[in-house]
């Protein structure tokens, strides 16, 4: 019997394109591009259950109903080309036990916690938001996760995670991200770069024509 997939949607519907199926399995990195305009953000959004879509989505074998909203969001984590930032500081916005090896791996000293939001140039906050999608503040009550699954979120909706920055901090991301896919974690990763999508991703879909076409 086929495993079921991490997260698999199955007739996608949110009235741009033609429904869709899509499936994405844990420790897989899948690329999505198309031309701008296409749907891609609002494919994510959709999957993240952000926006009114129809069709059968489910994670881990589990119907979206079966999620509360919150904790649908909590494992299906989406992160938007722009985060928005909040509160006057980073640290404010992140788990007080964000592990000081992920502030490093993106580039980050901990007093970077201390830091006002207002300061950020875009590619620290495009960082940050990583750091954030992966130790969220103030998420109660964290799932037990299921058997050999990672802490959520076990699915990240990338929507062009490295659009704002230099080589060596996209090096830093990807290096990031694939500790994310060796974790078990699925992920879905928007990319106008041909050489990006070949170097991290498995097989990808592309939108063209009001549709979702698998490319391997
Ligand atoms: N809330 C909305 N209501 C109606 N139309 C929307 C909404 N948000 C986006 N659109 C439109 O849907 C289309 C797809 O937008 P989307 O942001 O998904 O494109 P994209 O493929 O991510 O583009 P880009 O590569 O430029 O980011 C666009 O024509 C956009 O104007």
């Amino acid at each position: 019997m086929t495993p079921s997939p991490l997260l698999h949607a199955e007739a996608l519907d949110f009235g741009l394109l033609a429904p869709l199926d899509l499936r994405l399995d844990g420790g897989e990195c899948v690329a999505l591009w198309g031309p701008s305009g296409s749907g891609k953000t609002r494919l994510l959004r959709a999957l993240a259950d952000l926006d009114p879509h129809r069709g059968a989505v489910s994670l881990a074998g589990r119907p979206r109903d079966h999620y509360a909203g919150h904790d649908w969001r909590r494992h299906v984590a989406l992160l938007p080309a722009e985060a928005p930032w909040w509160l006057e500081t980073v640290g404010e916005h992140l788990a007080a036990e964000v592990p000081a090896a992920d502030l490093a791996a993106l580039g980050f000293e901990p007093e970077v916690l201390d830091w006002q939001v207002q300061r950020l140039s875009t590619g620290e906050k495009q960082r940050l938001a990583l750091v954030r999608l992966l130790h969220p503040r103030g998420v109660a009550g964290t799932p037990a996760p299921l058997d050999g699954a990672p802490p959520p979120p076990w699915v990240l909706l990338l929507d062009e995670p490295t659009a704002n920055l230099d080589t060596r901090n996209t090096e830093r991301v990807e290096r990031y991200l694939a500790d994310q896919r060796r974790a078990g974690r699925g992920l879905l990763w928007v990319s106008h770069d041909p050489a990006q999508r070949a170097r991290v991703a498995d097989r990808g879909y592309t939108l063209r024509h009001g549709r979702l076409e698998e490319v391997r």
